[in-house]
Parts: C-alpha cells; sequence; structure tokens
C-alpha cells in the first residue's frame, strides 16, 4: 500500500526514512523534531527528498532514479492537521462541497457517505465558528475524504483537543480506519492514540526510522524504551469477547489457548475483536498460580526476555498464547524469582487497570474483519 524510501534535507536538518505500511493506518510516531512532518510533507510533495522514492498503492509519486516527482494535484493526498483550516465564511456543506468541486474528480465517495461516517448530517447548515473542537476536525476529515484522495496523511489530529474531545472523535477514526479502505499516514507522540488506531508503527528519532512493523510487535521491543517512553511502555493483546457476564459486568476476552482477559465493560457483544493495551507496570507475575487475590486475569505463559537496567527496574518479555505481554517490575523481583528465558510464568493484571481508552473493539468477527488484517 505504501513504500517510503527517502533521504533529503530541510534547513540543517538531515532525514533519511525507509518503512512500508499495509492498509489501514500507519502511524509515525516519535518525539517533537524527530522528522515526522518532514516524512509526510514528502509524502504530500511540499519537501523533495534528494534520493529515494514513494509508491502509494502500486504509483510512483516520486522515484529520483527515474526522474518521477508527481505535482501536488497528480499525487492525490487528502490532508487532515491538528487545526481544521476551515473556511470560516463558508457552511460545513459548502465546505464539503467545496473540497469535492476542487479534487476535480467524481468521487469515488458520495457525499452522504462520508457525511454518515463521520456523523456530521447535524452539522451542515453551521459555520465553523459554531462548530467545538471535536467537530471541526470531523468536518475537515470529511473534506479531505470528499477530495476522493489516494492516502490520507493526518498530522496529530487530536493534539488540540481536551481528553474528552479526543474520546468523542476516536471512534470515527476507528470507522473510518476500518471503512474508508484507503491508507492513512497518522503522526502522533500519543501511545494511547497509536495503540488504537494503528496496524502498522513507525518509530522515528533524530531524523531516522528505528524501528518499523505490526504494531503489537513494535511495541513489545525493550530496546526501543526510550524511543516509545518507559512510563507509557506496554504490549498489544488481541482477542474476541467470548461472553458478557452481564450480572458482574465483566467481558470475557478469548486471547486464543484458552487464556482469558476479564474487562470491566458490559457494553461489549461477543464475537467482538479486542485490542487490549496493557501498560508494562499494570503487570505482576508469579511463579505459582496465586489464590486469594483479588486480580481477576491471571495468564500463563513463559518468560521470553528479561532486561535487567541499570536502575531499580527491569522488563520482562512473555509469551501468552502466541502473543507477547511485558511486566516492568523491581530488579530486585527479578532476582528474587529467578526469572529467566524458558521459566514458566503467571502473569497478573488487574482488570480495572485496562481503563475504556486502554482497550478497542476493532471489528467483529461475523464481519469478517479482524485487526490486522490487510485489503
Ligand atoms: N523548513 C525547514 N527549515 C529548517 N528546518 C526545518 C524545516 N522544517 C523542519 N525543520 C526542522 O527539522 C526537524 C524535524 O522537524 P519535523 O517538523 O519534521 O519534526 P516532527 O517530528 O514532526 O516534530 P513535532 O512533533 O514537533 O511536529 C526539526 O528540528 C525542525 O526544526
Amino acid at each position: 500500500m505504501l513504500e517510503v524510501d527517502v533521504t533529503g534535507q530541510v534547513g540543517a536538518f538531515s532525514l533519511s526514512a525507509c518503512f512500508s505500511g499495509g492498509a489501514g493506518v500507519t502511524a509515525l510516531f516519535g518525539q517533537s523534531g524527530a522528522g515526522k512532518t518532514t516524512i509526510t510533507n514528502m509524502i504530500a510533495g511540499l519537501v523533495k527528498p534528494t534520493a529515494g522514492r514513494i509508491i502509494v498503492k502500486g504509483e510512483v509519486l516520486f522515484d529520483a532514479a527515474q526522474g518521477i516527482n508527481m505535482s501536488l494535484r497528480q499525487r492525490r493526498i487528502g490532508q487532515v492537521y491538528q487545526d481544521a483550516r476551515l473556511f470560516p465564511h463558508l457552511t460545513v456543506r459548502s465546505n464539503l462541497t467545496f473540497a469535492r468541486w476542487a479534487g476535480g474528480r467524481s468521487t469515488t465517495r458520495s457525499f452522504d457517505e462520508v457525511v454518515g461516517l463521520l456523523g456530521i448530517a447535524e452539522l451542515l447548515d453551521r459555520k465553523p465558528a459554531h462548530l467545538s473542537g471535536g467537530e471541526r476536525q470531523r468536518v475537515a476529515i470529511g473534506r479531505a475524504l470528499l477530495s476522493d484522495p489516494r492516502i490520507l496523511l493526518m498530522d496529530e489530529p487530536l493534539a488540540s483537543l481536551d481528553q474528552g474531545r479526543k474520546a468523542d472523535i476516536l471512534p470515527y477514526l476507528d470507522r473510518l480506519r476500518q471503512e474508508a479502505g484507503l491508507p492513512i499516514v497518522y503522526v502522533s507522540h500519543a501511545m494511547e492514540e497509536v495503540a488504537r488506531l494503528a496496524e502498522t508503527l513507525v518509530i522515528v528519532s533524530g531524523g531516522k526510522v528505528l524501528a518499523h512493523g505490526p504494531v503489537a510487535d513494535i511495541m513489545s521491543r525493550v530496546d526501543l524504551g526510550n524511543a516509545t517512553g518507559r512510563h507509557e511502555a506496554g504490549a498489544l493483546l488481541e482477542g474476541s469477547v467470548s461472553h458478557v457476564d452481564d450480572g458482574w459486568g465483566l467481558a470475557h476476552v478469548d486471547l486464543g489457548q484458552g487464556q482469558i482477559m476479564q474487562i470491566p465493560d458490559p457494553s461489549l457483544s461477543a464475537g467482538d475483536a479486542m485490542r487490549l493495551r496493557i501498560r508494562a507496570r499494570d503487570v505482576a507475575l508469579s511463579l505459582s498460580p496465586p489464590t486469594g487475590l483479588s486480580i481477576r486475569n491471571v495468564l500463563s505463559g513463559e518468560v521470553l526476555q528479561v532486561t535487567v537496567e541499570d536502575g531499580p527496574y527491569a522488563e520482562v518479555v512473555c509469551a501468552v498464547a502466541g502473543q507477547t505481554l511485558r511486566a516492568r517490575i523491581t530488579r530486585a523481583s527479578a532476582h528474587e524469582l529467578g526469572l529467566q528465558p524458558g521459566l514458566k510464568i503467571f502473569m497478573l493484571v488487574k482488570s480495572v487497570a485496562i481503563e475504556r481508552r486502554q482497550r478497542m473493539a476493532v471489528g467483529h468477527l461475523s464481519s469478517g474483519f479482524r485487526s490486522g488484517d490487510k485489503a
């Protein structure tokens, strides 16, 4: 879907980036000044690389060796920025129809389809000044979609919104990811957004790509700790809801191989495909199955890797149901338990640690969609 292999320069900053992404969201994650926006500017045609190539859905947008450098218009890029950048004097409807006209093509998506996808039918006759920040961003996404883009570039689209507004808009981004059928490059330095939305994660640091690949694989890599942030470090587990215990308000998520996580969300339904982000600091380890504890989630597996740090902590990567989970424990505990690769281990996760923003339904099994499916 997306292949980027570029080197280039903006001012004194050198960038060298090589990664690929499949269908759905490719997230560029990294600290401020890492080079994320420069990469999107190269894809958009706003910054010309000195070497390399950029291919989107089989079309070569740029190839230095072959002398190909598509114009901005030919590239058909949809862009969504931190601020919505709507025309203030036009209504939402006119902002959207203008985008379709400016795109100059018969679009593959109808106006009504896009309005329905983003839930903005009620807003069509309002002007941008009379919209909330989250509503403005939804309109900006609609405008980008109606220009019939080959790819959608979203640069920190939620950064200007408070937590409540972010939570309002995330479900629409989920739908966009599942239904829009086009590659999306999503720039963020919020791991919880990335964990929720991305299929592919690209870690950018100092103008270079440190790692790229399926989001769960990259998040479980301890060696990327400095780039991904130790405090928020964690892993992604995927599974599907096997049943919902309405009496206790707990959904049982089957991770495979008989491993079940119970999460406090009675609104889920059996068959929902789930992605759970479990922070390493919310996982405790035990050599034997615990008894007399309030913790409901006890997963069994084996230790894959123990990384002892200079300070008081150790990072332990464990295998569970063919997936990986990370635990951040003290170095003293790792020593006392004698943790080493191959050791059988029980992983304890408090149900309440999996708060709403750490879990997401990513489809329903009956719809045939599973997270990570490639179109
Ligand atoms: N046009 C330019 N001229 C000179 N330097 C630039 C230019 N554009 C970007 N830079 C520099 O390149 C570096 C990377 O910037 P970039 O905007 O790509 O980072 P970023 O990862 O998107 O950061 P942020 O998360 O803060 O937006 C920064 O040091 C920035 O100052």
